[in-house]
Formats: structure tokens, sequence, C-alpha cells
């Protein structure tokens, strides 16, 4: 009978917490064993977990979780698109962007970018006129993935001005529109639902944008990228430019679809067919690599550790990449939109910590900024570096290794720690980091690690038996603005009441 997963978290609990720098002398294959590099599309990236404080036992403890919360086969069934999203009955069909799923999913996808590749074309060859700017409208899902993939591969391209707008504060649509010519300027409407107050009010003042500056007919300068096709027809969009996408890929998964539209403006239809063949790649690793060598399952090994043995609330993301420095906010939606549950799939409760908070920031800015807490504050946070071994900038080749250096000098220090007489001057060291290594800040390399991140939220998800693929608790808050904008003032409690007087509402 397998052992109860009750039972494994307890030995977890348990189980000796040698140091950092004991566990790398007592076991010369350490590295070996929690370093390892994946080749992805004709590059390598290298994951070192050594600087965890995972070891055989741990992972061995981790691998029987595993299996009595049926993670082999949980994966199986969302990567052949199995409705694993129960509470809302659909499967979660990402991976079919990419090439991976059923093959009726993987065939429609497969479809549906043939036919944005031929809209990207279209604009490309003049069909809208000259066109320059594109103004993408959409939130949460529908704006983080492109404002990431687009500002970390997009800095030299010489196609599109692309400006990702997002909040419904109109400084945003604003401040985004004022670089921009109305008659270049082709409007993307992202939105899974097509119902969204934030994006739908965006988009009206965009056409209302468009309209004053000369446009005649605004309409013809819209694109919708949607799972509710039928609502963008109806909000009056010409069904010749809405591209759809699968209602079985959540928002916060959707990048690869075509709300990657403005990635695939800006950077071309290859470059983003890339992007997703990179993603691939990591998708055929996690689903055939072993546990102890599947990295993003090994990484959530190390999640779960810190947040269910060390009591560890958070876990921080430091980016050594200026091109990268959009990925903590990436998976703030990502990690926590998806695993901040506090029941399981069943509906009973989960009676552990659910995911911790991500936080982050960019190296080297945050080592003048938030490091002391890390290197000397009472939290304990588990640390993670990202960086590209060769950069892409035109000065001196000093500014890379600078780069590099510090981010191997941190992970270093926070092992290691110092002793001093002085207890101010004391590192208590044996803090825990993991350092993700790529070869570059390209389209395959950037799509592989946005899809490790995937994985290792699903694999962090089923190993605590929540479903990662529902975000109910974002509801309640839209209903009450809902309330509020209708005017049903008196149902609010004294203080709100009293805030909507105040700011005249
Ligand atoms: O793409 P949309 O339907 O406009 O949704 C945009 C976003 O809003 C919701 O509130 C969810 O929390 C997000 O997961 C989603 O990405």
């Amino acid at each position: 009978m397998p052992t109860s997963a009750d039972a494994i978290w307890q030995s977890i609990a348990e189980t000796p917490r040698p140091t950092l720098t004991q566990l790398f002398a007592s076991d010369p294959d350490r590295l070996a064993m929690l370093s390892h590099r994946i080749a992805i599309c004709g590059t390598d990236m290298l994951f070192d977990l050594s600087k965890t404080h995972l070891d055989a036992g741990l992972v061995e403890l981790f691998g029987e979780l595993a299996q009595t919360m049926h993670l082999a086969g949980m994966r199986d069934q969302f990567l052949s698109g199995a409705k694993i999203n129960t509470s809302e009955d659909r499967a979660s069909e990402h991976p079919a962007e990419r090439g991976m799923g059923a093959a009726d999913a993987v065939e429609q996808a497969a479809a549906l970018h043939h036919r944005m590749a031929a809209l990207v074309e279209a604009v490309d060859e003049g069909t809208f006129g000259e066109i320059k700017h594109i103004l993408h409208i959409g939130i949460g899902g529908s704006a983080l993935g492109p404002k990431l993939v687009i500002d970390a591969l997009c800095r030299d391209s010489d196609r599109y001005d692309v400006a990702v707008v997002a909040n419904v504060d109109g400084e945003a649509l604003s401040e985004a529109v004022a670089k921009f010519d109305p008659a270049k300027t082709l409007v993307a409407i992202a939105s899974k639902t097509f119902t969204t107050t934030e994006t739908l009010m965006n988009a009206n003042s965009a056409i209302e944008w468009l309209r004053e500056g000369g446009v005649d007919d605004p309409f013809g300068q819209l694109v919708a990228l949607t799972a509710a096709p039928d609502k963008a027809a109806e909000w009056g969009i010409d069904e010749t430019r809405i591209l759809p996408f699968a209602e079985s890929v959540g928002g916060r998964y959707s990048v690869w679809s075509s709300i990657g539209f403005p990635v695939a403006m800006a950077l071309g239809n290859e470059g983003f067919a890339a992007f997703r063949a990179g993603a691939l790649a990591m998708d055929e690793h996690f689903a055939t690599a072993p546990w102890e060598r599947n990295m993003p399952v090994l990484a959530a090994f190390a999640d779960l550790y810190y947040a269910q043995a060390r009591g560890c609330q958070t876990r921080a993301v430091f980016a050594y990449d200026e091109r990268l420095r959009l990925l903590p906010s990436y998976l703030q939606q990502l990690e926590m939109e998806s695993n901040g549950k506090q029941v399981m799939r069943d509906g009973t409760a989960l009676n552990r910590p659910s995911a911790p908070i991500t936080w982050g920031g960019v190296g080297t800015d945050a080592q003048h900024a938030v490091f002391q807490l890390l290197h000397q504050g009472t939290h304990l946070v588990p640390v993670e570096f990202i960086a590209a071994r060769l950069a892409a900038h035109e000065f001196d080749e000093a500014h890379h290794q600078a780069l590099l250096t510090n981010c191997f000098a941190q992970g270093a220090a926070l092992m290691q720690g110092k002793a001093s007489e002085d207890p101010q001057r004391t590192y208590p060291g044996d803090r825990p980091s993991a350092t993700i290594l790529l070869d570059s800040v390209d389209p395959a390399s950037l799509g592989a690690l946005l899809a490790f991140y995937e994985h290792r939220t699903f694999a962090n998800a089923m190993l605590l038996g929540i479903n990662p693929f529902d975000q109910f608790g974002v509801e309640l808050g839209k209903e009450i603005a809902k309330s509020m904008d209708d005017r049903q003032s008196g149902e609010f409690d004294p203080s709100t009441s009293a805030l909507i007087e105040a700011a005249g509402l």
C-alpha cells in the first residue's frame, strides 16, 4: 500500500538538516546530482539546484510523494488533453499551442497559428496601410506574457513599436498612445473572455482616440485575440480580424496562442515559432525525464521543501539580465494565481501552506536595495537567479562579466555566510539559491524557460493535490466593483461607504 501523503510530509519535515556547506562536503557527487543541462533547440540551459537543501534522501521522499499523488498519471493526462481542470470541467491545453497534446487540439492550434501568421504577413505587406505601431490592450494573462516576451526579445526589432496597456487607469492608455500616430496604429484587443471591464473600457477609449486622430473607420484597425470570437464579432470586430484560440487555454498560459499576436508582429512569424519550439522542447523533457533529472519537477521538490518543511512564506526571483526584468511579475501571476488555493481538487481543505508569495527584481539593482534582508534578515527566502551566458548589447563585455560575477557571488555569499566577532557584521549563511543559466536570451530559450515555470507550477499543484487551472479567488472583488459602479452603495460596510463618499463617487 502506498504511504500516505501526510506520512511522507512528516518524514520530509523530520529529515536531518545539514547545512549547504556540509551537504557539499559530504557528497562529492552533489553537483552532478543537482545541476543539469538541458538541450533546447541547439542551445543549452543549465539548471543548478545544488545550492538548495535537496539531497538524495529528500529527492527520494519527494519521489514517494510523487507516486502517492499520482504525478506521472496527472502529467500524462494533462499532456494528452484530459479534463484535469475539474472545477471548470475542461482540459488545460496550452502545450497544444506548441505541438504537444491530443491530436485534434494540436491540429486546431496549428490551423489557428497559420491564420495568425497570415494576418501578420498581411500587415507586413501593407494591407492595412502603413502600420508602425501596435497598441495591445489586455490585462492579466492577456498582457503579462506578451509584455515580457516583447521586452526580452524585441529590443532591437525594427518591425513595429508595441505598447501593452492593461490598467483601467487612463494614465496607462494615455502614456501608450502619446508616442503613436493613430493612422499608423493597429489596436489588438486581447481578452480570453472578451468580457473584462478594464480591457473593454480601454478598447472603447482607443477607438475614440483613433477617431479623434482622424481615422474614419477605427474598427478597420482593430484585431481581436480571444477564445470568445462570437463576443468579439458582436462587439463589432470584423471576422477576418478575429484571431481565436481554444477555450481550454488558460489566461495565464496563453502567450503561446493568438494572445501572442503582438509578439509575432514585433518578432516576426519565425521568431514566434522558435519561441513555441523552445517550449515544446521543455514539454518533451517534462514528459519523459525521470523525476530526479526532470528540472520542473526537481525545482518543485525544492519549492515544496522550503514552503512546507522550512516555513518559507515567500520565494524570490532575480533576473540578472535587464531583458528579463519583467519575469518576476509574469511569475507572480503564473504561480500565485495558479497555486494560491485553500482547497484540494475534491473541495476539501488544504491543510498546509499553498503557494509561497513570489517576489523579486533585477540584478544588480536589487543587491543595493533588498538583498540586506536576504543575507541577514530573520526570514529564510529561497532565491532564484536567472542569467544568460551571452550579452547582446554593444558595450564593453566588462558589463556582462560584472553582471554574471555579481550573480554568482550572491549565491555563494548566501550559502557560505561569514563569521565575525561583531554580530552586526555576521552573515549566517546556509541560505538557499538556485541558478538558471541560459546560453542567450533568444526566442527558443525564453520559450523553454517559461514552459519550465509552467510545468514546475503544475508539479507543485499536483504534489499538493490542488487545481492550478482555475482562479475563482479573483471574482468577488470584480462583483463588488460592479455593484459599486451600479450605485448600490447602501449595501457596503461603513468603511467602504465612507470611502465612496469621500471620493465623491
Ligand atoms: O483575458 P481575459 O478574459 O480578459 O482575462 C484577463 C485576466 O482576468 C481575470 O480576472 C483572471 O484573473 C486572469 O487569469 C485573466 O488573465
